[in-house]
This record gives structure tokens, C-alpha cells and sequence, in this order.
């Protein structure tokens, strides 16, 4: 595995691209999105002929939105779950669902049956996830993981700990995860690999040399 960061490095490098650098950070989910589609088309792991997107309100879920609507807009059959708020939304993910509001993206809710779909993509929490996962949050991971479908990660397995690799209260078993930028260092933790599963370093152009810099 090449070069790992930790969670707040990461979150210090994906600043400055957007806010010192100027790459506005909806370029940056886009790179993200097209990248993790890439990931996912030529994974020969994951059926994509049923694919539910499990998208939290943050980023991260942005990050699955645009995903929803790469297999969308290229023929492939594609759903959305929401879970928490959409009215808390961050403003990047707002954006994105308007744009799949537009291709008619079908939405489903809590209730939804995880065994219809072929493929689970978790965008629930990435680098944003603060402390122990329950609620619908929990609820929506445990189902996931139970179900016959195989999963990919966005970012990091949601629940995982990205710096120790420890679970917060429960989280994401993936099948595959496209990581951005770097791997988060408890990632490459041999206890998370059953969280992580292969894992697919992804650059989409952020910042790279603070961390060269720093280590
Ligand atoms: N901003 C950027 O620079 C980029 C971010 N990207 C994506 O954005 C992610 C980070 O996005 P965010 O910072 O929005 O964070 P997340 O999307 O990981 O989550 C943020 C939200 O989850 C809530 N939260 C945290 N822990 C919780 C818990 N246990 N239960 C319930 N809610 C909880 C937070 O209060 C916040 O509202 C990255 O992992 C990556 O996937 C990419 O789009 C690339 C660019
Ligand atoms: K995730």
C-alpha cells in the first residue's frame, strides 16, 4: 500500500486545494465521482445491474450522488436512500441532488429491501464521521451488511475509524472502497480489512506535497 494519512490531514489537504489553492470543491467531487464509477465499471467483484446508492447528508454522500448519476446517465439501473436530513445537507450535496432530481433518479426509504440490489454503495460518512454510529445510520449498516449484495465504499468504510481502523459502534463490511487522495491510516490496519476490502486509491487533484512536506 503506498503512502497513508490521517484523518485530519486529509481534511487539512482537501482546505487547501479548495480554499488556498482555488480547485472549487465541486470540481473535486466530480473527479471523485467519475473516478469512482471508473473504479466501480471495471471491478469485476460487483455486479452493477441493481445498484442502491446509501447516501448520508455530508460530502461524502455528495460524492455518492454524483456516482447515482454516472450509472444513470450511461444506462445502468440506479437508486437513492438518504439517510438524515436532506434539509441539513452540505451545500455541495444539495447540488448534487438537484442534478439528480433532474434525471429522475428514483428515491427509496428506510423500509427499502437491501436483497433486490445486486450492489450497495456506502456514502454515508467519510473523513466527516465524529463519533459513534447509531440511529437509522446503524440501522441502514447493519441491513447492509446482511444482505446478499456486495458493497463499495466511498472514502472509507462509514463507521470505520480512519485513524485507528477501530468500528464506532458498527460499520460498513465493503467489498472494495475507492479511497481519495490517500489511504486514511486505519485503513491499512490488518483488523479493518474485512471493513476495506480491496482498496482503490483514487487522485482526483488534491494538494499533495504538505504531507511529503511533513513526513
Ligand atoms: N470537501 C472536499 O474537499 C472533498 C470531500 N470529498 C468527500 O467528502 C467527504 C467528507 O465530507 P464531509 O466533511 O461533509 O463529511 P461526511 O460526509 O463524512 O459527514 C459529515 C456529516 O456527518 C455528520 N456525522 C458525523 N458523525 C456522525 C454520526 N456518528 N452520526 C450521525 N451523523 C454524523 C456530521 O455532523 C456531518 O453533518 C470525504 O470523505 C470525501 O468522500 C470529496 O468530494 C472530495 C472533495
Ligand atoms: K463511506
Amino acid at each position: 500500500m503506498s503512502e497513508t494519512i490521517s484523518v485530519e490531514e486529509s481534511r487539512q489537504l482537501d482546505n487547501k486545494t479548495i480554499n488556498e489553492i482555488g480547485i472549487p470543491s465541486m470540481v473535486l467531487m466530480e473527479r471523485a465521482g467519475l473516478k469512482i464509477y471508473e473504479d466501480m465499471i471495471h471491478n469485476d467483484d460487483l455486479d452493477l445491474s441493481n445498484t442502491l446508492i446509501l447516501a448520508g447528508t455530508g460530502n461524502n454522500g455528495g460524492d455518492g450522488l454524483v456516482v447515482a448519476r454516472l450509472l444513470s446517465t450511461h444506462g445502468y439501473k440506479v437508486s437513492i436512500l438518504t439517510v438524515g436530513n436532506p434539509d441539513h445537507a452540505s451545500d455541495d450535496h444539495k447540488k448534487q441532488q438537484h442534478i439528480c432530481d433532474y434525471y429522475e433518479i428514483p428515491k427509496v426509504f428506510l423500509n427499502e429491501r437491501f436483497d433486490n440490489y445486486t450492489t450497495l454503495v456506502d456514502a454515508l460518512f467519510g473523513s466527516g464521521l465524529s463519533r459513534n454510529v447509531g440511529g437509522d445510520f446503524a440501522t441502514v449498516i447493519d441491513k447492509a451488511n446482511a444482505s446478499d449484495a456486495k458493497i463499495h465504499a466511498i472514502d472509507i468504510p462509514s463507521g470505520l475509524n480512519g485513524d485507528t481502523g477501530e468500528v464506532m459502534g458498527t460499520a460498513i463490511e465493503a467489498t472494495s472502497t475507492s479511497t481519495i487522495a490517500y489511504a486514511k491510516e486505519g485503513m491499512v490496519k490488518a483488523a479493518a480489512k474485512p471493513y476495506t476490502g480491496k482498496i482503490f486509491v483514487d487522485d482526483i487533484g488534491i494538494y499533495k506535497g504538505l504531507v511529503a512536506e511533513t513526513k
